[in-house]
């Protein structure tokens, strides 16, 4: 039997722990055969009914799960973690810009930096999904200086998963035969998704996705626009923010981190900027990766159109406003 790891989830009273913690504790995103400790971190006022998720996974009866600890103490909930899921920060709410929770929520990823830096482990990997995530995630880990800068990462995954399903309702085909669809820079309404690069199997034959579409006009415009307003339109929809979809891909973006992704499979995550494709440095800017022995790696040289330069230089110019906005508000 292997030894248990230790996973935070923070938020862990709100709507997307609610999925988040069943698809965990039911062994999807580390593995059948890993047993699992959950620390659960919430706010003082939310431990009644954080109380009652702990019922429920009690009631679960997962094999995986050898203890809960439930706390509104962060160097309790960080200490020892291997895997820390950053969920709780206030979400935003009809006609509101998700940079328009910077001022709620940054300080949050402060204070998490530090307690992260002084509790988990040294190559804990953290995965922000509080949005503005991207600069969220920058925060945590300048607040975390013993915890190496690629450890901190922040969630396009789901835009990554309603890109890929978009081309494939598009084409027709099943979901599964679309891959390597990116997503570029922040997880905001200037986002990039780009499907130059992806491709499908159509009728049994690998097809780039602009072949096999031959419909340019829409990959470059209702396409990139559908993808960046979607979650808007779920909060229009459901007067609350995508919260099933959000927990999924948070899985399976921790799911590829820890277990690797396929040979030539890309996945979306926002990592600290090394300068790839001309990207400032000192932002945390989505880009696709390829992910072996728990380490990501951004996949070099792909071709960008003048059209997609455009798009990654808007994108990237928004999160350099955003640091400036989020080091502002903490006094840094
Ligand atoms: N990156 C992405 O793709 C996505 C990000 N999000 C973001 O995820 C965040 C959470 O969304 P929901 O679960 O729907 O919100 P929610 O309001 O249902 O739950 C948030 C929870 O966080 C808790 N919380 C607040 N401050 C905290 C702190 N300092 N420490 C620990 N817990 C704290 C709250 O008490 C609440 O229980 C939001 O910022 C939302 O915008 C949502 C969907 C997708
Ligand atoms: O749109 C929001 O505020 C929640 C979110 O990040 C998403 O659904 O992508």
């Amino acid at each position: 039997m292997m030894e248990p790891i230790r996973v935070v989830v923070t938020g862990a009273a709100g709507q997307i722990a609610y999925s988040l913690l069943y698809i965990i504790a039911k062994g999807d995103v580390f593995g059948p055969d890993q047993p699992l400790i959950l620390h659960l971190l919430d706010i003082p006022p939310m431990m009644g009914v954080l109380e009652g998720v702990v019922m429920e996974l009690a009631d679960c009866a997962f094999p995986l799960l050898k203890e809960v600890v439930a706390t509104a103490e962060p160097d309790v909930a960080f200490k020892d973690v291997s895997s820390a899921f950053l969920v709780g920060a206030m979400p935003r709410k009809q006609g509101m810009e998700r940079r328009d929770l910077l001022a709620a929520n940054v300080k949050i990823f402060k204070v998490q930096g530090e307690a992260l830096d002084k509790n988990a482990k040294k190559d804990v990997k953290v995965l922000v999904v509080g949005n503005p995530a991207n600069t969220n995630a920058l925060i945590c880990s300048k607040y975390a200086p013993s915890i190496p800068k690629q450890n901190f990462t922040a969630m396009t995954r789901l835009d990554q998963n309603r890109a890929q399903a978009q081309v494939a309702a598009k084409l027709g085909v099943p979901v599964a035969d679309v891959s390597n669809v990116i997503i570029w820079g922040n997880h905001s309404s200037t986002q990039f998704p780009d499907a130059s690069h992806a491709f499908a199997y159509v009728n049994g034959v690998k097809k780039s996705i602009p072949e096999a579409l031959k419909d340019d006009m829409w990959l470059g415009n209702t396409f990139v626009e559908s993808v960046q307003k979607r979650g808007a339109a779920v909060i229009n929809a459901r007067k609350m923010s995508s919260a099933m979809s959000a927990a999924k891909a948070a899985g399976d973006h921790m799911r590829n981190w820890f277990q690797g992704t396929e040979v030539g499979q890309f996945v979306s995550m926002g990592v600290l900027s090394d300068g790839s494709y001309g990207v400032p440095k000192d932002i945390v800017f989505s880009f696709p990766v390829e992910i072996q022995n728990k380490t990501w790696k951004i996949i070099p040289n792909l071709a960008i159109s003048d059209f997609a330069r455009k798009m990654l230089d808007t994108t990237a110019k928004e999160l350099e406003e955003e640091r400036a906005e989020a080091l502002e508000i903490i006094g840094a």
